[in-house]
């Protein structure tokens, strides 16, 4: 186990800034995601710190210890990667000793080692199965099997689940989860699954052209998101600019909404709510004090299973309202609705 330390490292491709002065501490034995859109420099970063290729600046510590300019074999790092390939003709148990083999190390050790880490992945009896024996999700235990056995002191992860169907990926978060947890290796997972990221991690750094925008435990990125985009990226978000008057925010077609934020006086101002937060509520029902009312027009109800998705507008403004399915309203579309919500929940963000 060791920590990650990352600090001012700039990639450059060409004249293309692929990452301009990054720094993070990825902590001794937590799981950190790496989210943002294709391209933002996820996979740049996961492979500086594997050693596939040096910063042009600044530095990477793996245990105290400066790595930016040792080669890959020389940082102990476990890897497993999206396309993953497992050799197709050896067993589970070879593919996962091969490492020890071609290492020298002894037959037995190599015969304990691949016993302990099959049963860590809940494969024990599998040894002699080939890889197109094996479902999609035991292969890709197999791949984190063949990643952990060296003892690695940090574990990446590049989109390790996303050639995985729904139900086999949601199993195997939690599988991941758990066999990070029992092993307690230093881990860093690149994503762009916002529900992975939201699931796993002790902690997530938002990043976007090459930039770490916010970072922080997934409750506080998406309670507190510090940008419009965050706040998209992570969730769904209503987002209403405005002109702030006397300490509220003002919108085209007369609105006002109060936020315990400091909105900037006399500027504009973008506020998120978060789609959960908003409720339908009827003309005579009993509000806080401090609630935002706004009426906006009804355009479809969009069923999902255990929820009802509101999509509405507001003048130009998009906005969803998400609600349990038990809360079903009869509500037509077309229709001018109520909605409210609290000042608390009304979050100031950089546009
Ligand atoms: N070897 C390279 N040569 C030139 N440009 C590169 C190279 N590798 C990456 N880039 C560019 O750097 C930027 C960041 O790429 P990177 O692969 O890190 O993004 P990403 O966030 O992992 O995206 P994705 O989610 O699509 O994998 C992209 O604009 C990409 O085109």
């Amino acid at each position: 186990m060791a920590s990650v330390t990352v600090s001012h490292v700039t990639k450059s491709f060409g004249n293309f800034p692929a990452l301009s002065d990054i720094s993070i501490d990825f902590s001794d034995g937590g799981l950190y995601s790496l989210l943002g859109p294709s391209g933002s420099g996820k996979t740049t970063l996961l492979r500086l710190i594997a050693g596939f290729s040096f910063p042009n600046t600044g530095e990477i510590h793996i245990g105290g210890s400066a790595v930016e300019r040792l080669p890959v074999e020389k940082r102990n790092i476990g890897m497993m990667f999206q396309n993953y390939a497992l050799f197709p003709n050896m067993s589970v148990y070879d593919n996962v000793a091969f490492g020890l083999m071609v290492r020298d190390t002894n037959k037995e050790e190599i015969s304990k080692r691949v016993g302990d880490v099959l049963e860590l992945v809940r494969l024990t009896g599998y040894d002699r199965r080939k890889p197109h024996e094996l479902s999609g999700g035991q292969r890709q235990r197999v791949a984190l099997a063949r990643a952990i056995i060296f003892r690695p002191k940090v574990l990446l992860l590049d989109e390790p689940l996303s050639a995985l169907d729904k139900a086999l990926r949601l199993g195997m978060q939690v599988e991941l989860k758990r066999i990070q947890r029992e092993i307690g290796v230093t881990t860093i997972l690149v994503t762009h699954d916002q529900e992975e990221a939201l699931t796993l991690s002790d902690k997530v750094g938002v990043l976007k052209d090459g930039k770490l925008l916010q970072e922080g435990t997934p409750r506080e990125i998406y309670e507190r998101p510090a940008t419009a985009f965050a706040a998209s990226f992570l969730g769904d978000a209503n987002l209403f600019k405005g002109r702030v008057v006397s300490g509220a925010l003002e919108l085209d077609g007369g609105s006002c909404l109060r936020s315990l934020d400091v909105l900037p006086e006399g500027g504009t101002a973008t506020c998120a709510v978060r789609p959960e937060k908003i409720s339908i509520v009827a003309d005579d029902e009993v509000l806080a004090s401090d609630a935002n009312v706004m009426e906006a027009r009804l355009d479809d109800i969009v069923f999902a299973g255990n929820s009802l998705n509101y999509l509405l507008h507001y003048g130009d403004i998009p906005l969803q309202v998400f609600a349990q399915n038990h809360e079903a309203a009869e509500l037509v579309p077309g229709q001018l609705v109520k909605l409210a919500w609290y000042a608390r929940d009304t979050i100031l963000v950089e546009a």
